[in-house]
């Protein structure tokens, strides 16, 4: 059988939801037996003439049908774009209606994770913009809870609701130790509950 993964999805531009990708991976991979895979999506154009390379120069592959469709968890990541999620996460998302129709995600956990430039500039409106998608495809919505310490200790990003970063006018932060903390606990509390799930969805159809 397949080792069972937990697929952290993410958009970053500048590379600070990136970097917090990696941290949410290595908490995934604290769970023994259970991969973390890393993927991102394309950038979308108003170009309709323009076309992405289907390979990305550097970093995490493209996510495709498949890899969402296997996954036993998912954690969905994006910029802070006008309070919501990135347009390219969001063109994704929309493409998922096969999954939807053949319910492949229900009773699977899933996490949100974000990155702003500034403290109070729509973090928790982004993270919950993420989950929204998320329940309608029957997932179960794990958050943080209060019992990371983090989330009391933080002077910058870190919300119940998921991880987050802030990065700055210039996007000069580097994450905090608080914040990192805080995204490898999501990583391994997503795959904690993808195991948990996964053998009590075993045998049940999707
Ligand atoms: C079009 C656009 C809209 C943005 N809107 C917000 C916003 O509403 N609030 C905020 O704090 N930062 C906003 N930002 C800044 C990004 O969220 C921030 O730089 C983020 O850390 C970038 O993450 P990345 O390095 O993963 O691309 C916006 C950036 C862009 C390009």
């Amino acid at each position: 059988m397949a080792q069972p993964y937990v697929l952290v999805l993410y958009y970053s531009r500048h590379g600070k939801t990136e970097a917090m990708a990696r941290h949410i991976a290595r908490g995934v991979e604290r769970i023994s037996g259970m991969e973390a895979r890393l993927r991102t999506v394309p950038a979308v154009s108003a170009d309709c003439e323009a076309s992405a390379a289907t390979i990305p120069d550097s970093g995490a592959l493209y996510c495709s049908s498949d890899d969402l469709k296997h996954c036993a968890g998912l954690i969905l990541g994006s910029p802070v774009r006008f309070g919501n999620m990135a347009a390219p996460l969001k063109y994704f998302l929309d493409s998922t209606s096969p999954l939807w129709l053949t319910g492949a995600l229900i009773d699977k956990p899933a996490g949100v994770f974000t990155s702003s430039s500034s403290l109070h500039g729509g973090q928790e409106t982004t993270l919950m913009s993420m989950a929204l998608p998320l329940l309608h495809h029957g997932m179960v919505f794990a958050g943080i809870p209060y019992s990371e310490a983090g989330l009391l200790q933080t002077q910058s990003g870190g919300t119940p609701y998921g991880a987050s970063h802030w990065s700055g006018n210039n996007n000069q932060n580097a994450l905090s130790e608080a914040e990192t903390n805080l995204c490898q606990a999501q990583g391994e509390r997503v795959a904690r509950l993808a195991e948990a799930l996964t053998s009590l969805n075993d045998g049940v159809p999707k």
